[in-house]
């Protein structure tokens, strides 16, 4: 299964070393691919050199300086979950081709892209030799420089490729229809009821390209699409079992 973590629940040392366990320990049920992002990681490099950067329709337009220092954040992130997991290879998506695609708009979002093709086959390989890939989102572009993924959007596109189950690891329970309150969420969200809820609204911000992407994989024959909390012990876990988080359904 496909394991995506990013975001807030990597904010603390201890916080990113327990999700790391977490992963560890469902190795034992099935091979796992993990797919990061680090948006705090990146915040931290940006600010630090004083390299603004803001969102559009939830993507970080991305120049071509920031693009330089995103990519240093999250090689050295990327090495650092593949060392927490354990057993683990750390690549970035622009390694042997494991994630293409194309840039998005360059005029609105600079070096930001989707993926259209995931290598697979190296992705099995490397789960056949009982290793573990964790894959971070920067994604190669057709004009062979690197460009910046959403990582939900890069995890939806490697689970439809292997055809495997993603589980989202978030900062909240799944997706609440009254959030921010925690007893309103959504065990199973069919796609008609996403799709509502963005149009609605009470599904929003970062929220919104973690739904897609789940639908994205289930179209693409992914078995299940979960939205979790990486912020609980066994969280992880009992989502794979269907017992926490949302579940997306066609
Ligand atoms: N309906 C909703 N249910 C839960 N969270 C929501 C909802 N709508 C918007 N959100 C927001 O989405 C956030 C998760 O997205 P994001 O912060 O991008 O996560 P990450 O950084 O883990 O990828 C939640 O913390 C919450 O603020
Ligand atoms: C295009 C775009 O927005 N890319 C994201 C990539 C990292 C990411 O998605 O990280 P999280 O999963 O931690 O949010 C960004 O630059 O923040």
């Amino acid at each position: 299964m496909v394991i995506k973590y990013g975001g807030n629940a990597m904010k603390s040392v201890a916080l990113r070393r327990a999700v790391a366990s977490e992963i560890a320990a469902l190795r034992a049920e099935a091979p796992v691919v993990v797919v990061h992002g680090g948006g705090p990681v990146i915040e931290r490099e940006l600010a630090a050199r004083g390299i603004e950067s803001h969102f559009e329709a939830g993507l970080r337009v991305t120049s071509d300086a920031a693009m330089h220092v995103i990519e240093l954040g999250l090689c050295q992130l990327n090495k650092q979950l593949a060392q927490d997991v354990g057993g683990a290879v750390g690549l970035m998506g622009r390694d042997s081709e494991l994630l293409t695609g194309e840039l998005l708009d360059p005029a609105r979002w600079g070096r930001v892209g989707r993926v259209t093709r995931v290598n697979a086959g190296l992705l099995r390989t490397l789960v056949g030799a009982g290793v573990t890939p964790v894959l971070g989102c920067l994604a190669l572009a057709p004009d062979g420089e690197v460009m910046n993924v959403n990582a939900d959007t890069a995890a939806g596109a490697v689970a439809g490729a292997l055809g495997e189950g993603v589980v989202f690891l978030t900062d909240v329970d799944g997706v609440y229809r009254a959030f921010p309150d925690p007893a309103s969420r959504a065990p199973l969200l069919t796609r008609a009821e996403a799709e509502g809820g963005i149009v609605e609204g009470w599904i929003a911000g970062g929220m919104i390209p973690k739904v897609r992407a789940a639908l994205d994989a289930l179209a693409a024959g992914a078995p299940f699409a979960t939205i979790a909390s990486g912020m609980g012990a066994g969280v992880l876990a009992a989502a794979v079992r269907g017992e926490a988080g949302t579940r997306l359904v066609p």
